[in-house]
């Protein structure tokens, strides 16, 4: 074997120094920094969102080779219509590339791929893609790869108030009987669950209106890499942190 060949290799395997029974079973990433990623390069900053794909491409096949069950990638969010439409038009036709030229891989590795959002507002040829993506992926049994395009936390919160509502209105459901789980049925993330860790890279310290009622009690990992230099090495970092976290859920330790 070459000693590329051993390299690569141990890049596909979990880190040694890692805990294959504490994983996180879900992670949530926020790739924020493809902008500045390009800007200090002198390029226009719409040419950091392809090198983003680059990395997040490399994100999912970490994330499936070292046994992550769950991911859910902050495509879009609800605030970025209010960008230039240059740069809003890249970004949806690189979603849209996405989900189309992976989707061999996706089958290969048997990945399950979903985009939550309020994907009605989407262009026209995207919502065709992902509706081909999400059915030709919706048998596989492997991880479960979530895109949020046109997400917003409180827009996520206020659709499931409206749908609760509208049950209330109807006679089906007691106001009384809303509780958590009922709530949760609503969310985007059913299914799926509370992200048990939380990356954002390029070292803004906010959640920026992701996931907000899910993050209640995940572990926050924040990175000053950009995310298109975001890489396994970096991942295995965040790994790393988290599984030396004390996750307490408001809890006390018995010995303590
Ligand atoms: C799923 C998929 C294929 C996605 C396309 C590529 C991608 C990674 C998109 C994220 C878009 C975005 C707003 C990134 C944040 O960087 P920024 O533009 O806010 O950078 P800045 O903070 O440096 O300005
Ligand atoms: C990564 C995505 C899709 C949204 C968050 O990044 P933003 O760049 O839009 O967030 P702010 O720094 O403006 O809060
Ligand atoms: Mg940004």
């Amino acid at each position: 074997m070459t000693a590329k060949q051993i390299v690569d290799r141990s890049l596909k395997t979990l880190p040694s120094d890692l805990d294959p029974q504490r994983l996180p079973r879900h992670i949530a990433v926020i790739m924020d920094g493809n902008g500045r990623w390009a800007r200090r390069r002198g390029l226009p900053r719409i040419m950091g969102h392809p090198r983003g794909v680059d990395a997040l491409r490399d994100l999912v096949r970490c994330c499936d080779d070292w046994g992550i069950k769950a991911l859910t990638v902050y495509a879009f969010s609800t605030e970025n219509w209010n960008r230039p439409q240059k740069e809003i038009n890249v970004i949806m036709m690189l979603i849209e590339q996405f989900l189309r030229w992976e989707l061999r891989e996706f089958a290969q590795r048997q990945i399950r791929v979903e985009l939550m959002g309020q994907l009605q507002d989407l262009p026209e040829s995207l919502k065709q893609q992902t509706q081909r993506t999400m059915d030709k992926t919706a048998e596989n049994q492997g991880m479960r790869l979530t895109v949020a395009t046109n997400y917003g936390g409180r827009q996520e919160i206020l659709q499931a108030c409206q749908a609760l509502a509208a049950q209330v209105q109807q006679g089906t459901l007691n106001p009384e009987d809303i509780d958590q789980a009922s709530f949760e049925r609503h969310l985007y993330t059913v299914g799926i669950g509370d992200p048990d860790l939380l990356i954002r890279t390029s070292g803004e310290m906010r959640i920026s209106n992701f996931l907000l009622w899910q993050v209640a009690y995940s572990e926050i990992y924040i990175t000053d890499k950009l995310w298109p230099d975001f890489d396994r090495a970096e991942m295995h970092r965040a790994l790393w942190a988290f599984q030396k976290r004390d996750r307490r859920f408001g809890k006390v330790k018995p010995s303590r």
